[in-house]
């Protein structure tokens, strides 16, 4: 066949490459589904290959895709089709209220004009808070990632991958057994609010350290850049022998991730819904059950909530009282978003909801537990603690570990 490899970076390989890992996803429903759902999104996945005879792009089994020579016109044409589908998919994030752009606003998608630290020099490309940062960096970096590990190589590695255990499970054993909500203790070594928690960082000791305190699930941050975390963390701990469920805490914007985070050991990963369209959230959900993981799904506001309600299958739901981004934090976001109405559909739907960050004392266990949750996400109050296990005791007012 007379066909080329095109650069690693190039627009054509990169729509090739969604197209092929579209394609390859079993749980995506039928196209007249998305009609239904959201007939926007419909057009996000396939109207960039519309305009383009299909054959001239071939996915191989590695993940990789080739072109035909003869297509170069179609390579700009995609180049546009990617800006304009970028366009849009912030469009129908803000149709549902999510503020967070995923990319840049002004001119081609990031891929194609270099590094993140030359369009912020742009006007108009500056980020307008610090999730909204994050995410565009998260954006670069995953492409990034992806060319190193292409989808291919990481489906192979499934095969080999450890066995997943039971999150929200562990969670509901340590709630019925301590009276307490089921502790997601963080390994946290810093954050973009807080700066530097901890100096004497060992991952593996700290988990260690919560196993042993009575925490039901480990988070691992394994973002590098502004949580000082990383996915070698994720799998040491993993692989120290640690039984307790893992959740790996990402920015996730892109399914890959999700697999990359199976395969270095998580039990468990954050979707965002300030930053995840309900069509991302639903086929990441989707994802995950696929893989085995549980997904837990982070709200911070009512509305947040509510589009989260709307969509079936979710079964752990995170109320997080810190706004991402402007990073106050309220605990009485978890009661305000557990009254009335909506409470009831919650516990009606049977889902476990976990109270998230700002937690400190036992008077704020008693308050979100009175609140409604079965679980609390703690980081900064216990892993600043010499001995974190001990830090636990002192969260709930007394000893949890057996
Ligand atoms: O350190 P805290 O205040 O106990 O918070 C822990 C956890 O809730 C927080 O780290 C967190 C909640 N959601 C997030 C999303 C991304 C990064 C971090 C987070």
């Amino acid at each position: 066949m007379n066909a080329m490899s095109l650069r690693a970076s190039s627009p054509a390989k990169i729509a090739a490459q969604r197209f092929s890992f579209q394609q390859s996803l079993n749980p995506i429903p039928p196209k007249s589904a998305f009609f239904r759902v959201m007939p926007q999104t419909h057009v996000l996945i396939h109207s960039p290959f519309k305009q383009l005879s299909l054959p001239a792009i071939k996915s191989q089994q590695d993940g990789s895709a080739t072109v035909s020579e003869t297509k170069t016109s179609e390579g700009d044409a995609l180049k546009v089709k990617e800006w304009e589908v970028g366009m849009f998919q912030d469009e129908v994030a803000a149709s549902q209220g999510i503020k967070i752009r995923r990319r840049p606003p002004t001119g081609p998608p990031l891929h194609y004009v270099g590094p993140f630290e030359f369009r912020l020099q742009n006007e108009g490309n500056t980020p307008r808070n610090i999730l909204e940062e994050i995410v565009w960096h998260k954006d670069v970096e995953v492409s990034q990632m992806k060319e190193k590990k292409p989808l291919g190589m990481l489906k192979k590695l499934l095969d080999n991958a450890l066995p997943v255990r039971d999150f929200i499970g562990a969670l509901k054993e340590a709630n019925s057994r301590t009276g307490f909500p089921g502790l997601i203790a963080e390994v946290k070594k810093a954050s973009p609010s807080r700066g530097v928690l901890r100096e004497d960082f060992d991952p593996v000791q700290i988990a260690k350290a919560y196993e042993k305190g009575g925490a039901a699930c480990l988070s691992v941050l394994t973002d590098e850049k502004y949580f000082q975390g990383g996915f070698e963390n994720l799998e040491a701990i993993r692989r120290s022998g640690v039984k307790c469920p893992l959740l790996c805490k990402e920015f996730v914007i892109d399914a890959w991730q999700i697999y990359y985070a199976r395969v270095n050991g998580a039990d468990a990963i954050l979707l965002i819904a300030a930053v995840l369209p309900d069509l991302d959230i639903k086929y990441m959900t989707k994802i995950c059950k696929l893989l085995g993981l549980t997904a837990l799904v982070e709200v911070h506001d009512e509305r947040e909530m509510d589009r989260v309600l709307e969509i079936d299958g979710i079964e752990l739901v995170g109320i997080n009282n810190r706004d991402l981004g402007t990073f106050k934090v309220d605990i009485a976001n978890t009661k305000k978003l557990l009254e009335g109405e909506r409470g009831e559909r919650i516990r009606q739907k049977g889902i476990t909801v976990v109270g998230e960050s700002g937690l400190f004392t036992p008077a704020d266990i008693a308050y979100v537990q009175e609140a409604g949750v079965k679980a609390v996400l703690v980081g900064e109050s216990i892993v600043k603690q010499n001995d974190p296990s001990v830090g636990i005791a002192q969260l709930f007012g007394k000893d949890i570990s057996s």
